[in-house]
């Protein structure tokens, strides 16, 4: 069972989250517990480093110190004594985060390894107080760090992957605890390497090491909850009428998560694929509504091609153009090398049949550096653009494999609404159908969208 931000935020939050394990551990179920960092944590950790790298330790300290509060009230809150475990085990963690941040404003240096080392404590603290929670329902418990839980990753800090053995380090880790009637509370969104350097595993990586730990446990199902029932037809807080989509493949919602759906990070289902161990996505709010379930094989509803509509927003279109040189294919060849040497991830690829024309979605954070890249890595005479304030609409559905009419429907809507399309791309897996328009029209596109494809509730349900 993975609780994300929402449902670690304060004291009440992180007992009601223990009571819905309780529930499930009393039925005779064992759970393992992943935690992700208070909401907000996160990105108060990411500004203070920042803010230390930058010299200004003023600021990284008071956040700091705002922070200490506010673990110490949840944990007061909870009912820890002032000399227990718990409070000693946070007043510790953040002694080390202050020491980490002051060897950062020191050096003036923050490289990707010493913000995951400072960014992971979000978590680190939140698993104390989860176990904590668990044992005032009378139940036993055990915190553990991603990496003391056996999820062992690659060096790449910030974006970090498991490696193959991690399957195997986690079984040892977890089973002894489990089959003693110890629930494990595993500190979410991190790992360590194989030499125990401290990991990410990417924004929203909770998810992921809640996949991560299933496939090891070989589990029956593994839980995700969120302060949403489960996946929507569109973002709850673009579209008021949105609605649960009851069934979707692993498929379908990787797809959803890649354009943007906040609900799940992209490669949660990944360790799920093999075993198809299904993933539910549940509200804790609402613990007796089934949620979304996700699977190997979509549910396809007739006259319903479209599941739904997601968006991401901040995208930047690198335009790569020189009349006739594109038609060498070592050219193409080479935009996409610049472009795997940076990592950098695309999010739409459109090149015109004159070969004269390649256009690339990307992130407005990965902009400069795509085109630093290509500059440098192209050596034909090439124009190179960017156009920023550009979003992405994704429209995702099984159903829309074969049938005619899908992207019709689409464009429609867009002209409805006055929206001009900057880039359009469909994958020949006809998952999806996404286009890139002018950023201030994102939402209006949505809502358009949605209610061209009947997903609201006042339709369906
Ligand atoms: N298609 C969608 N379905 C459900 N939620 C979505 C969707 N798109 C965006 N969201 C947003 O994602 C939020 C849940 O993501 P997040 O807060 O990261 O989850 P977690 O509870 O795991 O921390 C929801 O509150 C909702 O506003
Ligand atoms: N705390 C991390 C990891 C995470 O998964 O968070 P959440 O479950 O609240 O989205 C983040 O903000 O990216």
């Amino acid at each position: 069972m993975k609780y994300g931000g929402t449902n670690m935020q304060d004291a009440r939050a992180v007992r009601h989250s223990a009571s819905l394990a309780a529930r499930s551990i009393r039925e005779g179920v064992k759970v393992v517990v992943v935690v992700s960092a208070m909401a907000g944590v996160t990105n108060q950790l990411l500004k203070l480093a920042d803010a230390a790298q930058s010299g200004d330790i003023a600021s990284a300290n008071d956040e700091i110190a705002a922070m200490r509060t506010r673990h110490f009230t949840a944990a007061q809150e909870l009912g820890a004594a002032p000399d227990s475990d718990t409070v000693r085990e946070i007043r510790e963690m953040h002694e080390t985060l202050r020491q980490a941040v002051y060897g950062v404003y020191l050096l003036r240096e923050l490289t990707p390894r010493s913000r995951d080392l400072i960014v992971a404590f979000g978590e680190r603290l939140s698993a104390p107080l989860m176990k904590l929670a668990l044992e005032q329902d009378g139940l036993r418990a055990h915190h553990l760090s991603g990496g003391e839980a056996g999820i062992v990753t690659d060096t790449h800090f910030g974006n970090a992957r498991p490696l193959p053995g991690t399957y195997e380090r986690i079984k040892d880790r977890l089973s002894g605890l489990l089959s003693a009637g110890v629930t494990p509370v595993v500190a979410g969104f991190m790992g360590e390497t194989e030499k125990g350097a401290i990991t990410t595993l990417g924004r929203g990586g909770t998810d992921f090491s809640a996949t991560i730990i299933g496939k090891a446990l070989s589990a029956t199902e593994v839980w995700g909850w969120k302060d949403v029932d489960g996946v929507m037809s569109a973002d709850p807080r673009v579209v008021a009428d949105a609605r649960n989509v009851d069934v979707l493949s692993y498929g379908e919602v990787m797809e959803l998560a890649y354009f943007g759906a906040k609900v799940l990070h992209p490669l949660a289902v990944t360790p799920l694929q093999d075993s198809g161990i299904p993933l539910r996505l549940k509200n804790s709010a609402d613990p007796d509504f089934a949620g979304t379930l996700v699977q190997a094989e979509p549910r396809d509803e007739a006259g319903h091609p479209v599941k739904a509509v997601t968006a991401i927003r901040n995208v930047s279109i690198i335009n790569v153009s020189g009349a006739g040189v594109l038609g060498i294919p070592e050219v193409i060849a080479s935009v996409f090398d610049a472009i795997a040497r940076e990592n950098v991830t695309l999010l739409m690829v459109s090149q015109s049949s004159s070969m004269s024309n390649v256009s690339l979605a990307v992130q407005t954070v990965d902009a400069e550096r795509t085109l630093n890249a290509l500059r440098a890595g192209v050596s034909l005479e090439l124009k190179v653009e960017q156009q920023d304030h550009v979003a992405v609409l994704a429209i995702v559905g099984s159903g829309m494999r074969g049938q005619k009419g899908v992207s019709a429907r689409l464009f429609t809507a867009l002209a409805a609404a006055d929206v001009n399309i900057l880039m359009i791309s469909q994958g020949s897996s006809e998952l999806n159908v996404s286009v890139a328009v002018e950023a201030e029209h994102v939402d209006e596109a949505t809502r358009a969208v949605h209610a061209a494809f009947n997903l609201g509730k006042s339709v369906i349900a």
